[in-house]
C-alpha cells in the first residue's frame, strides 16, 4: 500500500481509539419483546445524529427482541447489549400499565460501567437539538425531569385523588393530615446518571426487598436516588401531558427532547383518535419525529458514506470495510446478582 496511504491509515485508526477511549460517554436506551418498539429505538438513534450528538447509543437489550430487530438496530449505528430481565418481587399491585413490570429491567444499565457517565432514554423519546453538554454536569447526582401527577395513569394514586401535582404545588396545597409532602418526583423516561457496580449492586438486593407500585421502576428510581435527584428543566423531557396539563410550565420553541408517553402518541402507531391527539402541537411534534425517521440521508450507512467520501477516496476501502463488517457487541450480562 502507498506510504502516504498507511500514514492515514495509522492516523485514522489512532483517532478512532483515542476519541473511544476519551468519551466514556454514551446514550442507552432498553429495548423488550418483539412488538414496535424498536421503531422508537431507530427514530432515537437518527434523531441523536441529527442533533450532531458525539456520542454512540447503547440498547439494553432483553433476550426476547429477535434477531431480525437488533440487526436493524446495529445497522443503525447501535451498539446491542443483551441484558436478563430483572423481575420485582412478587405481589399483588396492579401497575399503571401491565407491562410496566418488564421496566425493572432498565436496572441492568447501572452494569456498564465501560462509560464513566450515561444519559438514559426511552425508546418513545425523540432528541430535537443536541444535550451532548448534559455529561459535563457535576457528578455525583441523577438528573431528571419533574414528572406530572394529572393523567389518568396517576387516577389510582393519593396525589391525583385530591389533584395535587408538584407542576402546580400552591392549586392543591398538601393536606397535613396526609403526612409531608410527597419529595420531587421525576419522569424516568430520560435521566442523567454514572453506571457504578456497587450502586447496581445495591439497587438490585433493595428491588428484591421493595413491594412494587404503581409506576413500578419509576417510583423504585425516586425513592431510591431521593438524596441526590436534581430536577432539571422540562426542555430535556417534555412529557407530552404537560402541554395540556400545565402550558404555562411549558415553551415549546425551548424543548429539546419530547416523550411521547401521553396515550395514543406514539409516533410509529399515531391515529389521532385518542383524547388530546387531536390538538396542533401533538401533530407538529409526531410529524416530526416521523421526518426523522423517515430521513434516509440520516440512515448510518448513508452517514458513513458520506464520511469517507469527504475523508478522502483513499480512505474509502478501510472505512468502508468497517462500516461493511457492522461490528456486533453482543455482551450476555452475567447472571443474575
Ligand atoms: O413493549 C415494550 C414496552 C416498553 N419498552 C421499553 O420500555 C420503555 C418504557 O415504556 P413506555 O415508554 O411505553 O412507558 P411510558 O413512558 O409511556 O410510561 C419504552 O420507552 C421502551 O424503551 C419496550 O422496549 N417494549
Ligand atoms: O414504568 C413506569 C413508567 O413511568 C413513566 O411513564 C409514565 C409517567 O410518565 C406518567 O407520569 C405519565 O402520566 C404516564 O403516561 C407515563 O406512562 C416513564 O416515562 C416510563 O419510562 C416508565 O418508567
Ligand atoms: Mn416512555
Amino acid at each position: 500500500m502507498a506510504p502516504h496511504i498507511t500514514t492515514t491509515l495509522a492516523n485514522t485508526t489512532n483517532s478512532l481509539v483515542k476519541q473511544a477511549s476519551l468519551s466514556s460517554c454514551a446514550y442507552v436506551t432498553f429495548l423488550a419483546g418483539d412488538g414496535d418498539y424498536w421503531k422508537g429505538v431507530v427514530g432515537l438513534a437518527k434523531g441523536l445524529r441529527k442533533a450532531k450528538s458525539k456520542y454512540p447509543l447503547v440498547v439494553a437489550i432483553l433476550p426476547d427482541v429477535p434477531e431480525e430487530h437488533r440487526m436493524i438496530l446495529v445497522s443503525q449505528g447501535c451498539i446491542v447489549r443483551e441484558i436478563e430481565p430483572v423481575h420485582p418481587p412478587e405481589n399483588q399491585t396492579r401497575f399503571a400499565m401491565p407491562y410496566y413490570v418488564i421496566n425493572y429491567s432498565k436496572l441492568r444499565i447501572w452494569e456498564f460501567v465501560e462509560y464513566s457517565k450515561m444519559i438514559y432514554l426511552d425508546g418513545d423519546i425523540q432528541v430535537f437539538d443536541n444535550i451532548d453538554h448534559l455529561f459535563d454536569m457535576p457528578d455525583g447526582h441523577f438528573y431528571a425531569v419533574m414528572d406530572c401527577f394529572c393523567e389518568k395513569t396517576w387516577s389510582n394514586s393519593p396525589q391525583y385523588k385530591i389533584g395535587y401535582c408538584q407542576q402546580c404545588p400552591d392549586k392543591v396545597q398538601w393536606p397535613a393530615e396526609m403526612g409531608p409532602k410527597p419529595p420531587l418526583y421525576f419522569n424516568a423516561g430520560m435521566f442523567v446518571y454514572e453506571p457504578n457496580l456497587s450502586t447496581y449492586h445495591d439497587l438490585l438486593e433493595t428491588v428484591k426487598v421493595t413491594s412494587p407500585t404503581l409506576f413500578a421502576e419509576q417510583d423504585f428510581l425516586n425513592m431510591f436516588f431521593r438524596d441526590v435527584y436534581k430536577p432539571i428543566p422540562s426542555d430535556y423531557n417534555l412529557v407530552l401531558a404537560m402541554l395540556w396539563r400545565h402550558p404555562e410550565n411549558i415553551n415549546l420553541d425551548k424543548v429539546k427532547v419530547v416523550h411521547y408517553c401521553a396515550a395514543g402518541s406514539k409516533p410509529w402507531r399515531f391515529t389521532g383518535k385518542e383524547e388530546n391527539m387531536d390538538r396542533e402541537e401533538i401533530k407538529m411534534v409526531v410529524n416530526k419525529w416521523w421526518d426523522i425517521y423517515q430521513d434516509e440521508s440520516l440512515d448510518y450507512k448513508n452517514t458513513v458514506a458520506a464520511a469517507t467520501a469527504s475523508a478522502g477516496a483513499e480512505l474509502h476501502p478501510f472505512l468502508a470495510a468497517l462500516s461493511e463488517a457492522g461490528v456486533v457487541h453482543y455482551v450476555t450480562a452475567p447472571s443474575a446478582a
